[in-house]
């Protein structure tokens, strides 16, 4: 599956136009109008508020930088953080993952492993969720090159969606060509167990639905196109691969194909919240991946994805079930065997 045309114009994207669309100082203004001091305060007339001295960030926001000023990260921010890794490792990932919560243990049997703490990284966000150890581990798998995320950034941590999926422009200056997104979700469709797997052929992207996408904002056709489509978002060709290694592995009782929904979170959902995203056709739900998706698909990059079902959605009131952390991150160690020989047979088909 190598060298095929969807990787050729992703390349033109990122590397063909030198003089994008970007306008930071155009950027910069809007931003300061629109978080403008005491704006639409002490009105003629009326008595003037005042305004409760702003509590400061929790420190997982509080440590940003310029990038907080800006409404994305500009190209240049994201390739100097490409540069800074690509000077401290001599891997070349062509396979970027993103490891959902309890699935760090995917990246743990990478060779020949360099690790970056997310805090060592310029510009990055840091992983606030249990569940995200927050570094990046380059290394080889199956004699492929990756590079993993252990932790993801959520928007319920407090992160706008740009800067949530900033690592994913990364990894394509990093030189990656495919994206494997992993996520914990609740499962909605009752064909679906605890510790099944769900590949994502499609998805409902709730919160771009209210315009809250991680591609609003000045485009930068360097990364790529202003309107993107999403309609091959998951590439049905790497979804065949997953299905064939899904029958050579035998574990077809406990794999699904199905579609996928983030909300903001943190909350679970409430049963009449579940109940019509069921009849909205959804099978699982939960609080990631889709803006990661989008921005891998704007950047040209070869995208699959899967969920580990990591509870049932609970949609009936008489019952004390209730949908919990812990369960989500032991879900992910009980499955960890397989989705680690199921990543591993992926990758070396893909890419070896
Ligand atoms: O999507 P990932 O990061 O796998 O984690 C899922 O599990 C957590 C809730 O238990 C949320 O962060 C939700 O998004
Ligand atoms: N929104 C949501 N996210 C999850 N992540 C893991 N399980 C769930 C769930 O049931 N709902």
């Amino acid at each position: 599956m190598n060298g095929t045309s969807a990787t050729a114009s992703a390349s033109a994207h990122v590397n063909g136009r030198a003089n994008g669309h970007l306008n930071r100082k155009a950027n910069g203004h809007a931003h300061a109008h629109a978080l403008g001091e005491g704006e639409g305060e002490g009105q003629a007339g009326a008595p003037a508020r005042r305004k409760a001295p702003p509590s400061p960030p929790p420190p997982h926001v509080a440590a940003h930088d310029e990038a907080d000023e800006q409404s994305s990260y500009t190209f240049e921010i994201v390739d100097e953080v490409a540069n800074f890794l690509l000077s401290r490792t001599v891997v070349r990932p062509t396979v970027g993952i993103i490891c959902g919560t309890g699935l760090g243990s995917l990246a743990e049997k990478l060779e020949d492993k360099a690790i970056f703490k997310y805090e060592d990284i310029p510009h990055f966000p840091v992983s606030s969720v249990e569940g995200h150890a927050g570094q990046l581990v380059f290394g080889r798998l199956e004699g492929v090159s990756v590079v993993c995320m252990q932790g993801r950034f959520h928007y319920y941590e407090g992160y706008p969606l740009w800067k949530c999926c900033m690592p994913v422009r990364v990894m394509k200056l990093l030189g990656v060509k495919y994206f494997i997104a992993t996520n914990a979700a609740g499962g909605l469709n009752e064909r679906y167990k605890v510790g099944d797997i769900m590949i994502l052929r499609d998805h409902v992207n709730f919160m771009g639905f209210a315009g809250n996408n991680p591609l609003r904002g000045a485009n930068d056709d360097r990364f790529g196109p202003r309107f993107p489509p999403m309609s091959k978002a998951y590439d049905p060709e790497l979804i065949d691969v997953a299905k064939s290694v899904v029958k050579d592995m035998n574990i077809g009782d406990i794999v699904h194909e199905g579609v996928y929904t983030c909300l903001g979170g943190p909350c679970y959902e409430t049963q009449a919240e579940l109940r019509l995203l069921k009849l909205l056709g959804i099978d699982a739900v939960g609080m990631s991946t889709v803006h990661e998706i989008v921005t891998a698909v704007h950047c040209g990059l070869r995208c699959f994805a899967f969920s580990l079902i990591s509870n049932e959605c609970v949609t009936e009131y008489n019952t004390e079930a209730e949908a919990n952390h812990e369960e989500v991150m032991d879900t992910g160690k009980m499955r960890a065997p397989i989705l680690q020989a199921l990543v591993a047979e992926f990758i070396k088909r893909v890419d070896g």
